[in-house]
């Protein structure tokens, strides 16, 4: 299976070219609803983007005046987090707003951050208004992240435009995807904008210029994962080609879990392949490095024999829907034993001796590309699941259907 390119590294990619001091080309540019909000949102506000008529996974940014748009944020944490700076260095005003459940998703810590840093912000969640003055007097500012690695990332990718630069301290709960963060450090260090990070917690750019970088986005993981994971629950084969050997991108931890559930994972030139084992096993995993996989990684202790426990992802309740009590209610609809703890969840898969089992049902994705993927791994192995609003898997990878029913060698 060849993935299509990582949201989370085009999302950057894209914010940083808007902001380079030159044109950038993205290469291997994720073409779905996430990817192509943070392209119009850039386009609204000033920046000149081409798509190649040869191929539209290239795409070139040329910066521009930036001014006051209305931007369109979906349900994409990256859109609703990395812009509003982007909007503060604006001349005018720039109103954000979203998808229904967007305006539930955990905002006001970005919000209150830029206030402290001298940015005129009006409302705390979607939907709410910056009033550029096209320069940010930026400097230090204490925020609590333990809501959203976003919040951090999202300073950080402007924060060397902003006249004195930007210092954030982090004071609260850990900080939870903090391999998202190493993300933004390294992409950042690529355009010549080096992040101190020596102090735990606190992060420091000087201020200066974005350098223009010709990027090409590896593919995303955590969406490779949905499909290893087939292979996981059917005892089947699945390769994942360009698989990197070196990545900031937290879905690469799939291996080592599909690993530790049974699963014979291999890594050899620059594919990784996965066989299922005949009886998936129960795992006990700290997922507050890798939230992300969370949906995808219940899917499979549902199905797997023993006892499951998967924390640190209190967080996840601020996602796309909360998804710590979606797995709950949809794993339980199935007859599956699945209950919330404060941090995460415990899950006793169908697959132990006396364990629950599982039967048909309507898999509800609450409009969760990754609860709608979590569905289709539950489904392949369960008959009479059906996954409603499959379509919602466009937010990341719009050619999930007929990725999938190829894979299974159904129709596409
Ligand atoms: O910066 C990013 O690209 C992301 C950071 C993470 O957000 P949280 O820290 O809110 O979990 C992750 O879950 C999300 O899918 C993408
Ligand atoms: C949490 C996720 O997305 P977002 O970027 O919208 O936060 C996700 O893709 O799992």
């Amino acid at each position: 299976m060849e993935l299509p390119g990582s949201k989370s590294i085009t999302n950057r990619a894209l914010v940083l070219a808007a902001l380079a001091d030159g044109p950038s080309t993205v290469r291997g540019t994720l073409r779905s609803r996430d990817t192509n909000l943070m392209l119009g949102a850039l386009q609204a506000l000033g920046v000149e983007v081409r798509v190649d008529p040869a191929s539209d996974t290239t795409v070139s940014l040329v910066p521009g005046r930036l001014h006051g748009a209305d931007i369109d944020c979906g349900l994409a944490g990256t859109v609703m987090r990395f812009l509003p700076p982007v909007g503060a260095l604006a001349e005018g005003r720039v109103r954000f707003d979203g998808d229904p459940h967007a305006r539930v998703r955990p905002q006001t810590t970005i919000l209150d951050a830029l206030r402290g840093l001298g940015v005129a912000v009006t409302g705390d969640r979607l939907p709410f208004t910056i009033d550029g003055t096209g320069r940010v007097p930026g400097g230090e500012v204490t925020i609590d992240a333990s809501g959203s690695s976003q919040f951090v990332s999202g300073l950080l990718l402007s924060g060397a435009r902003f006249d004195a630069g930007l210092v954030i301290r982090h004071v609260g709960p850990p900080v939870p995807s903090t391999p998202h963060i190493d993300m933004t450090v390294e992409m950042l260090a690529t355009a010549g904008v080096e992040v101190d990070t020596s102090e735990p917690d606190v992060w420091r750019v000087a201020p200066g210029p974005i350098r223009a970088v010709d990027w090409t986005v590896e593919p995303d993981l955590s969406n490779a994962a949905a499909f290893l994971a087939a292979a996981a629950v059917t005892g089947g084969i699945v390769r994942v080609p360009y698989w990197p050997a070196v990545t900031t991108q937290p879905g690469a931890r799939i291996a080592d879990v599909l690993a530790e559930m049974g699963c014979t994972v291999e890594l050899l030139d620059g594919t990784l392949s996965v066989r299922g084992p005949a009886v998936l096993k129960g795992v006990h995993l700290d997922l507050r490095d890798i939230g992300e996989l969370t949906p995808t990684i219940a899917a499979l202790c549902a199905l797997a024999d023993g006892e499951s426990e998967l924390s640190g992802i209190a967080h996840l309740r601020g996602h796309e829907t909360d998804r710590l009590a979606a797995l709950t209610t949809e794993i339980t609809r199935l007859g599956g034993s699945c209950e919330e703890t404060d941090d995460g969840l415990r899950i006793t898969g169908a697959g132990s001796a006396g364990g629950p089992g599982l039967h048909g049902g309507t898999w509800h994705s609450y409009a969760d590309h990754r609860m709608a993927t979590a569905g289709a791994i539950i489904g392949l192995v369960t008959p009479g699941v059906a996954v409603d609003d499959i379509e919602t898997t466009s937010k990341t990878l719009p050619d999930f259907p007929a990725m999938w029913n190829e894979m299974i060698g159904g129709t596409p």
